[in-house]
């Protein structure tokens, strides 16, 4: 048993002792390998910061990071008045949400209703999280908007009866040809986030690509996948390869089908909107400190740092060597690198991680339409899988049309899910009613009828991205 009173005592850089579920921490040895660096523990030193640590974990972190003797025991007695403030306002960073402000699943008719609904009932630090691009939001707002620059060419008097959504990625069949990203933090949408993704795919026999930064364990994971549901995992090497290469292993024999290794973050990027939300004007003294980087905090959902010396051949003989699964590489952003995936016998994952890494890379839009001018034969050789401000079934068809095999949405999903897996699978069914749609109208009964005479892609050299605020 621990007092308020003896906790009080360990609030320092040298003695520093947190509260979490329930038990007091003795994070002083560890503060300095935290992934999110020390300020943050030291921010909580003394306190009981369970509301923040919740979301933003892994149910077995406590577990896998600190040794049994750091667990100090039960706390006791109430928490010291002054956390009064800083506790109610940090549950902003859990998913609490205000019921006043949240509107009904029978109201959302397309995937912008749901984002604009999680902006009003989510706590705006999870909100910022989940919408945050890097530096002016460019990159991510040009991602949806390149796909509106694509025009499509509806050819008509042509009979339609059924049409059939069902195509494969990878060599497995699913019911649509889009899927559900890997993504960390959706337990800032919803405490149960990821399995809930998982689940609701499985409804619609969708692919969901579960992300090895997941807020729950990789068995966790598995064990909410239904009978005969495939999904793929998604790997960051992390900067100790045995645990990535371990990680690899148990997903092979957890039965994933299929691997993305994701290139494109060795350096979080410097996401405004997430460093902004967390800056509590109140709450810090003022700092003209040298040592002050509250510019250059990064993500939220922290990972240890990623592996960054890795090059092409070292990279995919590493991961061939464990599985002989489909691999695919997540963050390619030029032609040239696509052709390089031909290259060495993997698919290309065209993605700028939604704007939230390099400000000014190009759009899967832009990269689809490149690859298809200086190398076509990678579309023969290669299922190109796309993601990226993708909201519409007409987006997804101009992706098809370009050549994509699969296309993924991020924070779409993310959105839907503080509806819990009934808006998951709500966004599901709109996504596909609006294909289905665009196909009709274009004049296809079925996915590999689409081909780039359904597109007119001239005008995106002219397009730009017009930065909104009204989110
Ligand atoms: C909140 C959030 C967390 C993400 N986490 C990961 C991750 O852990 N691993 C990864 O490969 N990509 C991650 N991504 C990138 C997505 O997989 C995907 O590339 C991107 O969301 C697609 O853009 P969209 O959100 O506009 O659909 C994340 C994206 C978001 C929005």
């Amino acid at each position: 048993m621990v007092t308020r009173t003896e906790i009080q005592e360990h609030i320092s850089r040298n003695s520093c002792w947190v509260i979490l579920k329930g038990n007091v921490y003795d994070l002083t040895n560890f503060m300095d390998s935290h992934p999110g660096g020390s300020a943050v523990i030291l921010k909580y030193a003394g306190r009981d910061a369970t509301a923040a640590f919740e979301p933003i974990h892994r149910s077995d972190t406590l577990e896998k990071f600190l040794k049994p003797e750091q667990n100090l025991g039960p706390f006791t007695g109430s928490l010291p008045t002054r956390d009064a403030t800083p506790q109610s306002s940090e549950s902003k960073t859990g998913t609490g949400t205000s019921p006043e402000k949240k509107v009904k699943l029978t109201s959302i008719i397309n995937i912008r209703d749901f984002e604009v609904s999680a902006s009003k009932s989510l706590a705006p630090t999870s909100f910022a999280f989940l919408k945050t691009g890097s530096d002016d939001e460019y990159t991510a707002q040009w991602n949806r908007d390149s796909w509106k620059a694509i025009r499509l060419r509806p050819r008509i008097l042509r009979p339609i009866e059924t049409i059939d959504l069902s195509t494969s990625i990878l060599g497995n069949t699913y019911s649509a040809p889009f899927f559900i990203c890997p993504t960390g933090g959706s337990k800032l949408a919803h405490p149960t986030g990821d399995v809930l993704l998982t689940r609701a795919a499985a409804k619609h026999n969708v692919l969901h690509w579960v992300c090895n930064n997941a807020g729950c364990t990789q068995q966790e994971m598995t064990d909410a996948r239904a009978e005969n549901q495939t999904t793929y995992w998604q790997i960051y090497v992390m900067n100790d390869i045995a645990i990535t290469e371990q990680e690899v292993k148990q997903a092979v024999a957890n039965g994933y089908k299929g691997f993305a290794l994701t290139v494109d973050a060795i350096r979080p990027g410097k996401r405004e909107r997430d460093i902004r939300s967390s800056i509590n004007d109140d709450d810090a003294p003022d700092s003209t400190d040298e040592e002050d980087n509250s510019f250059s905090n990064g993500p939220k959902v922290k990972r240890p740092p990623v592996w960054s010396s890795f090059d092409w051949v070292s990279s995919v003989k590493w991961l061939r060597g464990l599985t002989d699964l489909p691999i695919a590489i997540k963050g390619i952003q030029t032609w040239e690198d696509a052709a390089l995936c031909m290259h060495y016998g993997v698919h290309p994952w065209l993605s700028n991680h939604g704007g939230r890494q390099l400000e000014g890379a190009p759009s899967a839009a832009e990269t689809l339409v490149d690859i298809r001018r200086h190398c076509p034969e990678v579309f023969e050789k290669c299922e190109v899988i796309v993601d990226g401000g993708v909201t519409r079934g007409t987006d997804i068809v101009k992706a098809l049309a370009l050549g994509a095999k699969g296309v993924g949405l991020g924070r779409g999903f993310l959105y839907s899910l503080t509806f819990g897996e009934a808006g998951v699978r709500r966004a599901i069914r709109i996504l596909k009613h609006e294909v289905e749609v665009a196909m009709a109208l274009l004049g296809v009964t079925a996915i590999d009828q689409l081909n780039p005479s359904y597109v007119e892609v001239s005008s995106l050299a002219f397009a730009s991205a017009f930065p909104r605020s009204y989110l």
